[in-house]
């Protein structure tokens, strides 16, 4: 196919779906995210612009995602995933946001002409894009308009179907660096390839350890249901009940139920159990959130307490564990943790003292823990809420797997750390691939939750929202742990924390949300409320608090 670019004919097809005239778009943190029926004019722009990033990338597959993750169901968003599974490049996260914003078809022309010229794009090269969807209602609609936009600048397409955000990451970059699928199509391969991948690397990483308990996994109602019952199947065909889930909220054609009242932001925000769920305390239970990128875990103790395993947890069973297999293997590789100011106090204190790694706290959001985790030979990066992956870089990739002459117990260390290479998938975070890197350290340390737990204890914590007139008057410094404006915000802030024994509070505009967010811990949950309700109401009374001010804030 001739891949040129007419313009005739996108303007053509942008004339059936005109921008809204009264909304700014923004390319955030997590893509174009808002209610499903604004954007349909965004999500054909959106095609275009993965033609031209594409063709900017001679000819590599760019991948693009339907979905708004752990958002309500009426809610909708896309992004655009770059050649290696990674997330789009910042740059070009502008011009997403310039081409959204374009008013009339001419004014999308001229946006399109002044990206080709600032980037020296060759209009006649080749390109290719591969787009999924989770399992909302609007996404045929929007999946339609998709197709409209990478039609209307000429390029070629191939429709995943309902995937989960991480297997359109890993297909994409499976698409672009590894062997070229012969046959069969698109759709059906993202599924077999990712399966087939995660579960031969799950039973290298088990070995013959002897399996645990089952494991209720809440999937949100979502795409991660169907994905994790077939892949479960495909590990038990293996070997049959190495892995014992039972998939609670499964149900992804029931209208509004998708992340409601159950998924991970859910659990890990009201800190109890979902919908459907009592626990007894036998049982080890997960959430995964609407679009299968992330992950908690929990259980109730011997005193009925609910006990989150969250992202931090995760993280410092991943280090703790790879830390002791370098060890063992004699293998020259660093390993470091990335975190952001949400992780628990104590969980940094744990990493640094007890498991004596680094640790670098970045911004929010998972670009920012991706590209500091590609600093380190292993890099663990996780947010607290879930989301997180374990990434090994071509040295250490090498090392580990080309070792030699080492002894029955350097071997087998390799061996293992071989097999966590294979069971993470490197390219995002991804719910099913950590909820099996997990198990499998479990089973190989035949832990229970309750030893994986006891590690550390969390400190209190307390995250509130507080409503502004304008959240872009709020800016950070240190990793987000400091305020610069409003001048003399943060010394205030200081002072109440310094009342608080163990006491932390932060504040930041949230990149998701039009709110600001504080965050506060302290050795008791009573202190701990406190400080976040008296600096939420310090926010609220001195940086244009509107919506009238919450009862709870002090
Ligand atoms: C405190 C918190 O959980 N913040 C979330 C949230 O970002 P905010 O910028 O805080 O709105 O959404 C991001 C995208 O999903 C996620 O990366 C991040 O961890
Ligand atoms: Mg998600």
């Amino acid at each position: 196919m001739a891949q040129t670019i007419d313009y005739d004919k996108i303007k053509e097809a942008s004339a059936k779906y005109p921008k809204l005239k009264e909304i700014n778009y923004t390319y955030g943190t997590a893509g174009f995210r808002m209610k499903a029926e604004y954007l349909e004019s965004v999500i054909f722009r959106v095609g275009i612009l993965g033609g031209l990033r594409s063709k900017k990338l001679n000819s590599k597959v760019i991948g693009i995602m339907i979905t708004a993750s752990h958002n309500p169901e009426a809610d909708n968003g896309v992004k655009l995933v770059d050649p290696s599974g990674e997330m789009l490049e910042q740059q070009w996260e502008g011009y997403a946001t310039q081409l959204a914003n374009a008013q009339s078809d001419d004014d999308l022309i001229a946006v399109i002409k002044s990206i080709v010229s600032e980037n020296g794009i060759d209009e006649s090269k080749e390109a290719s894009i591969v787009y999924a969807r989770d399992t909302r209602p609007s996404g045929p609609k929007l999946v339609a308009a998709l197709e409209e936009g990478i039609k209307a600048i000429n390029v070629a397409g191939g429709n995943l179907g309902i995937k989960s955000t991480p297997q359109l990451h890993y297909f994409t970059y499976y698409l672009n660096y590894c062997e070229k699928p012969a046959e069969g199509s698109y759709e059906e391969l993202a599924d077999k390839l990712y399966y087939e991948k995660f579960a031969e690397a799950f039973h290298k990483a088990v070995g013959d350890n002897p399996c645990l308990s089952p494991i209720y996994i809440d999937a949100a109602n979502g795409v991660g249901a169907p994905k994790l019952k077939e892949l479960a199947e495909w590990i038990n065909k293996i070997n049959n009940n190495v892995l014992k889930v039972i998939i609670i909220n499964d149900d992804i054609n029931s209208q509004g139920k998708l992340n409601f009242q159950c998924g991970a932001d859910y659990v890990k925000t009201g800190q109890k159990p979902p919908f459907g769920l009592t626990l007894t305390t036998e049982q080890r239970a997960a959430s995964l959130d609407g679009d299968a990128d992330r992950i908690v875990f929990y259980y109730v103790d011997e005193n009925r307490t609910f006990r989150l395993l969250d992202g931090d947890k995760i993280a410092a069973l991943a280090a703790g564990f790879i830390i002791e297999l370098v060890k063992t293997s004699g293998l020259d590789i660093n390993v470091g943790v990335v975190q952001t100011a949400y992780a628990n106090g104590s969980s940094h204190a744990y990493l640094e003292k007890e498991l004596k790694v680094p640790v670098a706290c970045v911004p929010t959001g998972v670009k920012y823990l991706h590209h500091k985790a590609q600093e380190y030979d292993v890099g663990v990066y996780f947010e607290a809420n879930g989301h997180g992956t374990v990434l090994f870089s071509p040295n250490a990739l090498n090392k580990i797997h080309s070792a030699e002459k080492r002894t029955a117990e350097q071997e087998k260390a390799i061996k293992k750390l071989q097999a966590l290479t294979e069971l993470i998938n490197q390219t995002v975070g991804d719910a099913l691939s950590d909820l099996l890197f997990v198990e499998a350290i479990l089973i190989n340390r035949q832990w229970t939750f309750n030893q994986w737990n006891s590690a550390y204890t969390d400190l209190p914590n307390r995250l509130v929202k507080v409503v502004v007139e304008n959240r872009q008057i709020f800016k950070t410094t240190n990793a987000e742990r400091t305020l610069v404006e409003p001048k003399g915000l943060q010394e205030k802030i200081d002072k109440l924390v310094a009342q608080y024994k163990d006491g932390r509070s932060f504040v930041r505009p949230s990149g998701t949300e039009d709110v600001v967010r504080v965050y506060a811990e302290a050795s008791t949950q009573k202190d701990c409320d406190e400080l976040a309700f008296k600096v939420a109401g310090l926010v609220y009374d001195e940086a244009g608090g509107t919506g009238g001010r919450p009862s709870e804030f002090l």
